[in-house]
């Protein structure tokens, strides 16, 4: 089922575990930064709709979305009390196939930290074939996937806190 058709920031929030518990950290990519403070905008707005409060959120920002990855882990290595990780970034294709590679580069990494770490890391990165898709994506016409990181996250920390952390 592709975005289109769907919106990315419909939620039913009476199916969302309250969040007020919780602490996240998202770490955001300044490449294309109209869009991913965009996406960042969603994720937040969408934490404190749910309990959370502003000093259980943690920023931090890395140079592009490869580098999301290692955001991430030193993330992760200093906070232990974290439930969540959002990694946030923009990857927009251009001329040559540096879109593949670092598209790919961080969908492994972030899949490779979800094995290494107890810490769900949720995959909020846009891929896009061009900049309108991306603004569609990130607070327009088809919602916003910061929205959607940002419920996942909070589904995912309460199923690791059900599963006995
Ligand atoms: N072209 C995009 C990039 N490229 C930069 C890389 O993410 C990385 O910062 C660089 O290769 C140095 O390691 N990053 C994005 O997030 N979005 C792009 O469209
Ligand atoms: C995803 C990228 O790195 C890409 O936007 C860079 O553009 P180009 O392939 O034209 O160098």
């Amino acid at each position: 089922m592709a975005t289109e058709g769907n919106n990315l920031s419909d939620y039913d929030k009476s199916a969302i575990p309250n969040a007020e518990k919780f602490r996240f950290g998202i770490v955001v990519a300044e490449w294309n930064d109209k869009i991913t403070e965009g996406l960042y905008k969603g994720a937040h707005e969408a934490l404190v709709d749910n309990g959370v409060e502003e000093s259980r959120i943690l920023r931090w920002n890395v140079p592009g979305s490869f580098e999301l990855v290692y955001g991430a882990k030193k993330m992760l290595e200093s906070y232990d009390m974290l439930d969540a990780v959002i990694v946030i970034g923009s990857v927009i294709k251009g001329e040559t196939k540096h879109f593949d590679f670092v598209c790919e580069g961080v969908t492994q990494g972030i899949k490779d930290l979800n094995i290494q770490y107890d810490t769900p890391v949720i995959f909020c990165v846009l891929t896009d074939n061009n900049m309108q898709q991306a603004i569609d994506r990130s607070g327009g016409k088809h919602g916003n996937k910061g929205t959607e990181a940002a419920i996942a996250a909070i589904k995912m920390a309460q199923l690791r806190q059900n599963a006995g952390f």
